[in-house]
């Protein structure tokens, strides 16, 4: 690795679909492939990397029948009589047909448990970051039940929280979890005021004091979780006529503080969310920001295998930016929906995004992301966006596809972006790299080259070595 500056030792963990092939037959969408953990360990100076697959029963059972066994994203098992597609139909509704596949996210818990997650809770998977090896199913101990929640909770060295919908009576509970703990606690519960179901969570943000619930017109569908082909919005269906709504909840009483209506929006990621104070410190609004997609759905089809393949190097990507909501704690019935900065910045492609961790729910000003140099049919760059100046500093490699770029802190820094910017690259000649970039300047410090290319991947984590 070359390298002009001293990495801090530490593994970072990305997760992620990376096998999208059972036996002969190939998966249709991105985010139904099995996980594929990769980590890149720093010591020394030195980095090395390995990858592996995540055992979940949805994975072992793929490669024990040859094909798939349970509902992921966009596939179903194949029914080969009436008989069995009743036994599919009870089976979905007790949860032991959904997918434990937990392609989606890696965190590390305060009590120092790695864990990888996707939409549904028993997709939740301990893991361990040095060996990659699959430790064992992260059993929730409470009652609180649910099948899915949001694949990403709000995780620091002391808690965890995170959104359960609620598919029956549509609304969402709000739970907590006490580090070294495997029981959530009920906080509160939203009652959606759209319907006819709860809006997507995929994410969603808090600030110091409060837990920011989204309610966006992209709307679970439980009829689209029954069929047996996928439709054009997989397991969700469009509501723009049911309104899109952000919601506030108290983290200390559990009770609603604000509930407004907002534009309509797509969004998959929530960047940060904190507290708007007057000049006597009183709270007066929440600004919540998060990777918008102009409230259109096609990212969903931008991101299917055979669009990828097909259109490479040709301008199909749609348009993203990031969203900020302004969502007023007055009583005011309407919050606002604005682009941060100018979308073409970064060249209106916008996703898969961190921020320096010390800032989670407070003010911040730099978010790290990945963007779009056109034309392109895949967010192709690397974006360090200034919330405070409005623009972006970008990194780009022609043909080169990076993944989310992690934020991890300089140990002792103070400037919010002292430290590094982590990211695994896939090259246009097929080979792969891990790049690191310096915080501040957003150029390259290093990269790693791996022996072999990797699959494209979603989020990351930072395991400290002295931790
Ligand atoms: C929601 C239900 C299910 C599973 C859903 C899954 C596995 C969703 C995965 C979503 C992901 C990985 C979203 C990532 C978004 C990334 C974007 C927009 C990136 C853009 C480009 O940069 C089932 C378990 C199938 C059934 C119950 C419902
Ligand atoms: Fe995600």
């Amino acid at each position: 690795m070359q390298s002009s500056k001293r990495l801090r030792d530490g593994t970072y963990l990305r997760n992620g679909p990376g096998l999208w092939d059972v036996g002969d037959y190939g998966f249709r969408h991105l985010f139904d492939g099995y996980a594929t953990l990769v980590r890149v360990s720093f010591r020394d100076g030195q980095a090395v990397g390995a990858h592996r697959q995540i055992e979940s029963e949805a994975y072992k059972a793929a490669k024990e029948h040859g094909k798939v066994c349970y509902r992921e994203f966009s596939e179903v098992p194949k029914t080969e009589n009436f008989l069995s597609f009743l036994g599919q139909m009870a089976s979905l509704f007790s949860g032991s047909s959904l997918t434990d596949n937990s392609n989606t996210g890696v965190v590390r818990l305060g009590d120092g448990r790695v864990l990888c997650l996707t939409e549904t809770i028993k997709g939740s998977i301990v893991v361990n970051p040095d060996t990659l090896e699959t430790v064992s199913k992260f059993e929730y101990t409470d009652k609180l039940g649910g099948l899915i929640h949001s694949a990403h909770p709000v995780v620091n060295d002391t808690e965890f929280w995170t959104l359960i919908p609620d598919l029956i009576r549509p609304g969402y509970v709000v739970a907590r979890m006490e580090a070294g703990s495997n029981e959530r606690r009920f906080v509160g519960r939203v009652d959606c005021r759209g319907g006819p179901a709860p809006g997507w969570v995929h994410s969603f943000p808090v600030t110091e004091n409060y837990v920011v619930v989204p309610e966006m017109p992209l709307r679970y569908c439980a009829k689209n979780l029954l069929r047996a082909e996928p439709t054009p919005l997989y397991k969700f269906e469009w509501h723009l006529e049911s309104g899109s709504f952000m919601h506030v909840m108290c983290k200390a009483s559990g009770n609603i503080v604000a509930s407004v209506e907002v534009p309509p929006f797509v969004t998959f990621h929530f960047i940060n969310a904190y507290e708007e104070k007057d000049e006597e410190g009183r709270v007066t609004a929440i600004i919540a920001d998060c990777c918008e997609h102009n409230a259109d759905t096609s990212i969903l089809d931008n991101l299917r295998l055979h669009n990828l393949r097909a259109f490479a190097g040709q301008d199909v990507l749609t348009d993203a930016r990031v969203g900020r909501f302004r969502i007023p704690l007055d009583g005011s019935p309407f919050g606002e929906l604005d682009a941060a900065l100018d979308p073409e910045e970064h060249g209106r492609g916008m996703d898969m995004c961190s921020i320096n961790p010390a800032h989670v729910g407070k003010e911040y000003r730099y978010a790290y992301a990945c963007g779009a140099r056109r034309p392109c049919n895949f967010p192709n760059t690397l974006t360090k966006i200034d919330l405070l100046d409005k623009t972006a500093k970008n990194w780009y490699e022609e043909g080169a596809v990076p993944s989310e770029p992690f934020f991890v802190p300089r140990p002792g820094a103070v400037d919010e972006d002292d430290g590094v910017a982590i990211s695994m690259v896939s090259a246009k000649d097929g080979s792969g790299y891990a790049l690191v970039l310096d915080g501040q300047t957003f150029q390259e410090i290093a990269r790693a080259k791996f022996p072999y290319g990797l699959p494209y991947g979603l989020h990351c984590c930072w395991v400290p070595r002295d931790k």
